[in-house]
């Protein structure tokens, strides 16, 4: 039997051999892994209270994870033959937004936890909205809360008072929009006070598939985006609420000649008017239920900080013929190189670059791809970029359009608090914290459930620029200021 004890001692040494050979391979692999492959570390500047985000303690009610069918300029997460055949791919974007999508499913991974410090934020944020008769002078409050950094303060007690007067004020004046190519009204309210009234064209349902800056304005889009402003720390956006209007009882009495004009009755009892702007036109007049047009009331900032419009240096083309002329920023994806060479973004003591950084989170979040031009206030060269008319924005929830978020991917810079709140609401908390101050809205829901969602999803995206970033730059103290 001596044969058979050398076939089983041969058979033995080379099981030991395969073990060893296999071990020593993965552990050659495991040290060759690509970075990417590892959770990013924390930022190296991020305060205590941004490092305990990360401590996951409550689980995420984000949604589960959709199906893709787009990962190019546009991301889509519903199949759509418009945006197949409208990708288009700009030398400008594409090497930025490869990048980009390598980072996707890591940072999904890393900010997939709903911070606890969250509900007391909304809580704050609540509190200001439902506290009442704080004044008895809303207008006075806002005039005096305005400032060419802010519109409204951090702690805006108050806050519910004004809203509160804008949406049940009685309406002394009625007459057509200031300026701008949308049908809106300008309203005079007792005690004087002006807001611009944006009426409702669709549903809260509705998708609008196509453009980046197609169809009419969304009057909630401008709703959701004042309470975005304050959930994200910006307090830009001017004071807004929405409201119900009676065109025959609250409008026609009040309204001038001009506006009177535009006015006639639908079959059905329905009130409807036209307006006078670029784009009014009797044949699309926006109609009442036969009671009330809803609509969004947006408080006219006050006089003392006269507002004048800059070229947004990532200014869309608007151009629509065969020849589609690329503007800089699409070509040149070192476009923002030349941008800081310029005044205001080339003053180092200018807050500029850093706003409009925020401008374009704040934008690509709510999909609002008509910032053409970007509104301060003459005179003030630290004023913040005001965020007026949101109008074209929450179009589809299925659809985000990243070269809205150009000037942060070209730029790859941030301010550290923007970071830290975008941090802080991430895991699914934005959605939870806007709709909670939304319910308090008069015209609640202000946003479907759907357009919530792409909230997450599109501040993950941000997230995944950032972390992009930080290693193209080789760290965080080169993206974060
Ligand atoms: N709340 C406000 N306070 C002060 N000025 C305002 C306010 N809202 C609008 N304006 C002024 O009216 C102009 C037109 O308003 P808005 O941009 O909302 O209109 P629009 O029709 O949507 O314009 P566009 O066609 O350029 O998109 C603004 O550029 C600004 O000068
Ligand atoms: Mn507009």
């Amino acid at each position: 039997m001596w044969w058979w004890w050398w076939i089983v001692r041969r058979l033995g040494w080379w099981l030991i051999l395969c073990v060893a050979f296999t071990a020593s391979l993965k552990l050659l692999l495991v040290a060759h892994l690509p970075p990417r492959a590892t959770l990013p570390p924390p930022p190296t500047q991020t305060s205590s209270l941004s490092s305990q985000y990360r401590t996951p303690s409550h689980p995420t009610t984000q949604q589960p994870q959709q199906k893709v069918y787009l990962k190019g300029e546009v991301y889509a997460v519903r199949d759509s033959e418009y945006y197949q055949k409208n990708q288009s791919s700009r030398p400008g974007l594409t090497p930025l937004l490869t990048t980009f999508y390598a980072y996707l499913t890591v940072v999904r991974a890393q900010y997939a936890s709903r911070s606890p410090h969250l509900a007391t934020l909304t809580h704050r944020l609540k509190l200001d909205l439902t506290k009442r008769r704080v004044t008895d002078d809303p207008w006075d409050l806002a005039r005096k809360w305005a400032t060419p950094r802010s519109l409204v303060p951090h702690e805006a007690k108050g806050l519910g008072d004004i809203l509160a007067a804008l949406s049940t004020a009685p309406i002394i004046a009625a007459d057509v929009g200031h300026q701008g190519t949308q049908l809106k009204l300008s309203l005079r309210l007792k005690g004087g006070q002006r807001a611009i009234f944006k009426p409702q064209w669709y549903g809260r349902e509705d998708v609008l598939e196509g453009g980046v800056y197609g169809g009419w304005d969304r009057h909630n889009g401008e709703v959701a985006a004042f309470h975005l402003s304050r959930l994200l720390d910006l307090n830009t956006v001017p004071l807004t609420v929405g409201r119900r209007v009676s065109l025959k009882r609250h409008i026609i009495p009040v309204a001038t000649r001009r506006l009177a004009n535009t006015f006639s009755t639908k079959r059905g009892n329905g009130t409807c008017f036209y307006g006078v702007c670029h784009f009014c036109n009797k044949k699309t007049p926006v109609c009442d239920n036969g009671h009330t047009l809803e609509g969004s009331m947006t408080l006219w900032v006050t006089s003392r900080l006269p507002l004048i419009n800059q070229v947004n240096p990532w200014k869309r083309s608007y151009n629509h013929g065969p020849k589609n002329t690329l503007v800089q920023w699409e070509k040149d994806a070192t476009y923002c190189q030349r941008v800081v060479r310029v005044k205001p973004f080339s003053d180092l003591s200018s807050p500029r670059l850093l706003d409009l950084m925020d401008a374009s989170v704040f934008d690509f979040l709510i999909q609002n791809g008509d910032r053409h031009h970007y509104v301060v206030v003459a005179g003030k060269p630290q004023s913040a970029i005001i965020l007026l008319d949101n109008g074209k924005s929450f179009a589809d929830p299925d659809v985000d359009h990243l070269d809205i978020l150009t000037p942060l991917l070209q730029c790859c810079r941030l301010r550290q608090v923007t970071y830290e709140r975008l941090v802080l609401l991430s895991g699914g908390g934005l959605s939870q914290a806007l709709e909670e101050l939304l319910t308090l809205d008069p015209i609640a829901p202000v946003l479907a459930s759907s357009h919530l969602h792409a909230l997450d999803r599109r501040l993950l995206h941000v997230l995944a620029a950032l972390s992009a970033c930080k290693d193209r730059l080789g760290g965080w103290h080169h993206v974060l200021f």
